[in-house]
């Protein structure tokens, strides 16, 4: 076997996700060149962290070759809405199937910003319920690298959010309607050029891409910071392939 083949490349305590960059971005790299070579048309869901990095070098890679089409590359953000509809379901005394919590920006830390003030059904929160929702909500992959001590990241939730989201692009493509997720994409939302926010799936992909809506006080300084460290991962990994 080959020493590569030995990567593991989920995190352990005490790394970030950027931490993955140097052993992530290569193979990503790789497979997306294999993509472009054997099925250029394919709608990609790209879970492999740091995905606020691994999105634009995909991106890169498909232009390189000659195949990128932003409404078939989607960076998986869904497991942050599982998590901050669980979360918020368990504030509210609901059941988190009927809760609806936009989370946009990206997937790491504090990129990762909930919308609280746009949850469905609308309700209000205190001002410590919200330091914990988003506090509970950006370092939920961080609990669950320390719980599990070593032995990687988020496994199963990680199975179900890449399912709930694949099953949404599969359901745009046959044609269904209204098929709404957030998505990490190729974004004029913002000035940076790719962002999280919702998204309506279709036949082509991505059909339409949601502005923010209205954001509160908290949310708009959220979103400057999240912004901050996103225009950063962003570049690192655009220059991984530029270079
Ligand atoms: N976006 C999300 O919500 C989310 C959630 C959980 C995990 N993740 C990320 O998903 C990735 C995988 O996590 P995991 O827990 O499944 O890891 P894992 O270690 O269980 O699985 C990684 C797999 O990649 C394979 N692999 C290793 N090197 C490879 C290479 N060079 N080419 C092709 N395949 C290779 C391994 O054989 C293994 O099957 C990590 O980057 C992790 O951070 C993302
Ligand atoms: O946190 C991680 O490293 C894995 C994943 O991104 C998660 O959110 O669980």
């Amino acid at each position: 076997m080959h020493s590569q083949e030995w990567i593991l490349f989920p995190r352990k305590p005490g790394m970030t996700r950027d931490d993955l960059f140097n052993i992530n971005a290569g193979i990503v790299r790789t497979l997306c060149e294999g993509i472009a070579k054997c099925c250029p048309n394919a709608i990609v869901n790209l879970i492999s962290n740091p995905v606020n990095s691994t999105v634009p070098i995909a991106a890169e890679v498909f232009k390189k070759a000659g195949t990128y089409n932003p409404n078939r590359l989607l960076g998986v953000t869904t497991l942050d809405i599982v998590r901050a509809n669980t979360f918020v379901a368990e504030v509210l005394g609901l059941d988190p199937q009927e809760v609806n919590v936009p989370v946009v920006g990206g997937h790491a830390g504090v990129t990762i910003l909930p919308l609280l003030s746009q949850v469905k059904p609308s309700c209000s929160f205190t001002s410590e319920e919200i330091n914990y929702l988003t506090d509970r909500v950006q370092n939920g992959g961080t609990e669950v690298v320390e719980a599990k001590a070593g032995a990687g990241s988020a496994t199963l939730s990680m199975a179900y959010a890449a399912a709930k989201f694949a099953d949404a692009c599969l359901r745009g493509l046959r044609g269904d309607t209204n098929i709404v997720e957030c998505s990490f994409v190729a974004s004029q939302v913002t000035e940076l050029p790719y962002f999280a926010t919702k998204v309506r799936l279709g036949r082509g992909g991505i059909e339409e891409i949601f502005p923010l809506g209205p954001l509160n006080e908290l949310e708009r300084a959220g979103l400057e910071k999240a912004k901050k460290e996103l225009a950063e991962s962003i570049m690192k990994g655009i220059s991984f392939i530029r270079k």
